[in-house]
């Protein structure tokens, strides 16, 4: 595909589920006003016509961007997940379509650090089950089973961005961190990494869990793990609902394996605030439910909207993929007097050669060119006399192998 570059006032952007005003501030500061905003995820044929016409898409975790909806986003050019997970996007099909796809990836780490550290002071008193007590007129001021976080051993799986920074907090309020983790990681503090998920499961008080989706995460804490935890311990997730078999945890709460649990995702989430919340979990006063809130503060919706808002901009404007989750990641200086392609092709042997070719056989003078691959992808930018990019678009889009082009002027 070859697009021509278009007026800003052209450019499509589709902001989906709320994200937060800052985005659009930011667009807007530059230069950008075509922006069509939904407070919350379209019903998938809702999604497929207004992406039909949008360069741009924002989402948060609720839309799915499946190859059959990115069928009909023609004039798609990249993805904004305005929050860390981008499991809710098949990369694949974005990457064969020459899709940048970028998310902010700390700006929610400290709200989801905070409330995990929140839950697990409020399960280790018991007052998820007093509060829903009181709530229903009964007083149940008792010391039994209520219990400080200082020295206690808190189990952490996925020793990532918001792993490390619980790390931090726990150990600041006085407990022992462990973690495990597929990488081995430098610890913070006196952190110690333990070689195996039963190793920690079997030792921590509190477990809780920041792994990405991934096919090895599926189920990661099923009945066989949970029957790992000391009696009496505490699960939290605030990670991805597909991370733990919610049958099996409801069965080893309600067999009181677990002293409680903290949930804030779910295999499956209701699509609005309209809809009802079903789950098994519903039923047990110990546990804290909360609607996938683990990255839903003021500041962190402020900051990742202007963080992803700006790199939609930055791409748009002059091709950045700087921290593009599935494009080789090029930071590019401004392009003025020049007309600038970019060209995303498969990375396999003599596509370059041919690239290069289009050059000198057409007797085009290159001022400027950068490439990067990545193992499937590579991304080229070159920049050229303005008189010979329509030239040079058509013959780059023949260039087998070719993903996408685009010329930027
Ligand atoms: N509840 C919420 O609102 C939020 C949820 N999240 C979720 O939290 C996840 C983690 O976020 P970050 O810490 O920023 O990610 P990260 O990428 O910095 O860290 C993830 C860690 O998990 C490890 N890992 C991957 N597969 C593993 C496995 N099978 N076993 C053990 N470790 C494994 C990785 O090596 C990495 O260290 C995100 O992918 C997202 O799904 C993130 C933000 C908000
Ligand atoms: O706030 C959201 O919409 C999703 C947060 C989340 O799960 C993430 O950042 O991965």
């Amino acid at each position: 595909m070859a697009q021509q570059s278009l007026e800003k006032s052209k450019i499509k952007f589709l902001l989906l589920e709320g994200v937060h005003p800052s985005a659009v501030e930011t667009l807007r500061q530059s230069g950008y006003e075509n922006i069509e905003l939904h407070q919350k995820a379209l019903p998938t044929e809702e999604l497929k016509a207004a992406i039909a016409s949008a360069h741009f898409v924002g989402i948060r975790s609720r839309t799915q961007l499946t190859a059959d909806v990115f069928e009909a986003a023609q004039k798609l050019v990249a993805v904004g997940c305005f929050c860390i997970g981008t499991n809710q996007v098949d990369l694949g099909a974005a990457t064969e379509r020459g899709i940048a796809v970028f998310n902010a990836p700390f700006s929610n780490t400290r709200s989801v650090a905070e409330l995990v550290i929140a839950e697990a002071i409020l399960l280790l008193r018991g007052v998820a089950q007093k509060n829903a007590a009181a709530h229903r007129g009964q007083w149940q001021k008792s010391a039994a089973n209520s219990f400080e976080i200082r020295g206690k051993k808190l189990g952490i799986v996925g020793y990532g961005n918001i792993g490390m920074q619980l790390g931090v907090i726990a150990e600041s309020m006085g407990m022992q961190v462990l973690f495990y983790d597929v990488v081995n990681k430098l610890p913070l503090g006196n952190a110690r990494q333990v070689p195996s998920l039963n190793q920690l499961l079997s030792q921590a008080d509190v477990v809780s869990l920041h792994v990405p989706e991934t096919a090895s995460t599926q189920n990661m804490i099923a009945a066989e793990q949970l029957a790992l935890m000391p009696a009496g311990s505490i699960l939290i997730n605030a990670s991805r609902g597909t991370v733990v078999d919610i049958d099996a945890l409801a069965t080893a709460l309600r067999e009181e394996k677990l002293s409680g649990a903290a949930i804030d995702v779910f295999p499956v989430e209701p699509r609005s605030n309209d809809e009802e919340f079903v789950s098994p979990l519903r039923e047990f006063d110990n546990t804290i439910l909360t609607p996938h809130i683990g990255g839903s503060t003021v500041e962190a919706q402020e900051n990742i909207g202007m963080e992803v808002a700006e790199k939609l901009a930055r791409y748009s404007d002059n091709g950045t993929t700087t921290s593009a989750v599935n494009m080789p990641e090029v930071a590019l200086p401004e392009h003025a007097g020049s007309h600038r392609l970019l060209h995303i092709h498969h990375n396999v042997p003599g596509v370059m050669s041919a690239i290069n070719t289009v050059f000198s056989e057409n007797a085009i003078n290159v001022s400027a060119q950068y490439l990067q691959t990545n193992e499937k992808v590579g991304y080229v930018v070159i920049d050229i006399d303005a008189d010979y990019s329509d030239i040079a678009l058509e013959k780059l889009a023949a260039v087998d192998g070719t993903i996408r082009t685009r010329v930027l002027f």
